[in-house]
């Protein structure tokens, strides 16, 4: 589903941020992305989304060759994916309902099916009470229960979840958390960067943990891994 073979990504200036990746990611798969700061983990997301070209090295993700695929074709990629961010990123004047029609009119589908994908996918993320509401009504958790409808709204294969915890209290990033592992108990393909220690330690996936640029432990039901430094 996602291959990295010795992947390297270097900015213009400063060590590269990814140096000779290997990941192997199968299809149905929950996997904590993990490092400090600077490790590189927003490089592979976006190298992952395609927003980013390798300098070296070979991405393949659902069958699409990413260093060779062209420009044209890089939306139709986009459709397999749902992205989730730290801040929500939500139309602020338009309410919950049309946050996550948006997403369908963009591919065009067609508004009876999206009366009938909206609420659905709202009540499977436990918003369908408020539909209505605008983003600044509702808590931090519930906006980030919208982001993730509007994320799997148009069923993506693999949903990617950047720090989605990270302006969350505990409570809410847990229950987001658990949202996300049953999205994935549901099939989606599930990858999630995050620096929440107590939720990865606790849930026992795979974690993948990456330090300047290089992936220095990958385990199945691993935990946080200390920096020493
Ligand atoms: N556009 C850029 N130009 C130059 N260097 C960059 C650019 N983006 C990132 N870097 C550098 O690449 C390295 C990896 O950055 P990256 O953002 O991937 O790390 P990260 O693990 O996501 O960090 P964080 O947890 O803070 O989000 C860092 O040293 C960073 O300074």
């Amino acid at each position: 589903m996602i291959t990295m073979n010795h992947v390297s990504k270097a900015y213009a200036t400063g060590a590269p941020a990814l140096n000779g990746v290997d990941l192997h990611i199968k299809k149905g798969e929950f996997v904590f992305i993990v490092g400090d700061s600077g490790s590189g983990k927003s490089t592979m997301i976006k190298l992952l989304l395609r927003e980013l070209v390798p300098t070296e090295g070979e991405i393949n993700v659902m069958g699409y060759d990413l260093v060779r695929i062209r420009h044209r074709k890089i939306p139709m990629f986009r459709r397999n994916l749902g992205i989730v961010f730290q801040d929500f990123r939500l139309l602020k004047d338009r309410n919950v309902y049309e946050n996550v029609a948006f997403a369908q009119r963009i591919i065009q589908k067609p508004t009876k099916e999206i009366k009938r994908n909206v609420p659905s996918i709202l009540a499977t993320v436990g918003l369908a009470g408020k539909y209505k509401a605008k983003p600044r009504q509702l808590s931090g958790g519930e906006q980030q229960r919208v982001a993730i409808a509007r994320a799997l709204v148009n069923r993506p294969s693999i949903l990617l979840a950047d720090e989605p915890t990270g302006n969350l209290d505990p409570k809410n990033s847990w229950e987001i958390m658990k949202l996300l592992e049953q999205i994935n108990e549901n099939g989606t393909t599930v990858l999630v960067v995050t620096h929440n220690r107590e939720i990865v330690n606790a849930m026992q996936k795979r974690v993948v943990t990456m330090k300047k640029g290089v992936i220095v432990s990958d385990e199945e039901k691993g935990g946080y891994i200390d920096d020493e430094d």
